[in-house]
């Protein structure tokens, strides 16, 4: 919780979260009751998996993108049951709720079950049950998922996830609203994925984002917006390095889903003041605020909203303009944007 005196005007404001990984929702006391309940045995190799205490304490301690993607997929084998992966985002949007997210596009990465036998249909069932509950516990909340290929995985397995997902028809019933990628960055040019990008918008999916601009150059970025056409580009931090792409971001309303303390705990930048908020609110880039994987960095999307706003100061007209662009990216009706912008106003106005 932050001490500014904008903090309760930072609870209260209506939030989009635009870059949750379902899986990065399982904190160490959920993983060890899980891989208990279903038998799972634990690397034996590494003392943080002695306890969630020392599961937390590693934590802390990330030197890399790849270092936390390690524990993070270790995470992912203790979810076997479609109750497990319902308990999983229940969880997730009660919390998210409790903090004023008022539309969550949440990712999961189907390769790195599928490769465990956990089938495809089981993750949806349960996401889909948890969405189901929420729409009676949580009204005003909206939901989608955005399945992400694995960057770490062989090119091929993408083509076979694409294919699998376009099989199931879940694009156009409304299941999934989007494609997106993740995992490592570093030496996974966009070029690499321009077929399976370029598959999918021909089969008639819309709506495409990838994970760039983390660890990788700016030049990652401009490459993505060309050869992949994405709308979106998850973190984007380092497109700042070039003024030309930000120019280009401001000019096509390219929404950049940053995720502050995501990048301060990798290791991406040294404070969160290193972080180029000014600087693209001052050029005008879309961007909205996000947890990323808030068991594993240590805050959700409030104390995101927080940690920013005890670096930059920000007014609460820079706020206005970062909620009213989180619902301009969103992949949603334009009469649910509408929804969501007059709750955000409403906030607004009476807190002027
Ligand atoms: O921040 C991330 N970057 C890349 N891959 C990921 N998978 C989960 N979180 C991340
Ligand atoms: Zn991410």
């Amino acid at each position: 919780m932050c001490n500014d005196k904008l903090h309760q005007l930072l609870q209260a404001l209506p939030k989009c979260e635009h870059h949750v990984h379902i899986e990065g929702t399982i904190s160490p006391e959920l993983f060890f009751r899980l891989a208990s309940k279903n038998g799972i045995t634990l690397p034996s190799d590494d003392p943080a998996f002695e306890s969630p205490a020392a599961l937390h304490a590693r934590y802390q301690n990330f030197t890399s993108l790849d270092d936390f993607l390690h524990y993070y997929f270790v995470g992912f084998s203790a979810l076997i049951n479609a109750s497990d992966f319902e308990a999983l985002t229940y969880d997730y949007l009660a919390l998210a709720y409790s903090q004023n997210v008022y539309h969550a596009e949440i990712f999961f990465d189907p390769q790195a079950h599928i490769s465990r036998n956990v089938p495809y249909h089981t993750i949806i069932a349960g996401m889909n049950a948890a969405k189901a509950r929420a729409a009676v516990d949580f009204p005003k909340l909206s939901i989608e998922f955005i399945p992400c290929l694995l960057r770490h995985l062989p090119v091929p397995s993408a083509h076979e996830l694409l294919d699998e997902l376009l099989a199931s028809g879940h694009f156009f019933d409304g299941t999934l609203v989007g494609f997106g990628m993740s995992s490592t960055e570093l030496g996974k040019h966009p070029s690499l994925y321009k077929s399976v990008y370029d598959s999918a918008r021909a089969a008639g999916v819309s709506n495409f984002t990838a994970h760039y601009g983390e660890e990788g150059p700016s030049d990652y970025v401009k490459d993505a917006l060309s050869l992949l056409n994405v709308s979106r580009i998850d973190h984007g931090r380092r497109s700042a390095e070039d003024a030309d792409l930000v120019a280009q971001l401001a000019e096509s309303a390219t929404m950049l889903t940053l995720c502050p303390l995501s990048n301060v705990i990798l290791k991406g930048v040294d404070r969160m003041q290193d972080i180029p908020i000014r600087e693209f609110l001052d050029a005008n880039v879309r961007f909205s605020i996000n947890s990323d994987d808030p068991a594993y960095f240590g805050g959700y999307i409030q104390e995101n909203y927080c940690a920013v706003q005890e670096a930059f100061g920000l007014t609460v007209d820079d706020w206005g303009k970062i909620a009213r662009g989180a619902i301009a990216g969103s992949w949603c009706s334009s009469s649910r944007k509408e929804q969501l912008l007059s709750e955000v106003d409403n906030v607004l106005h009476n807190w002027n």
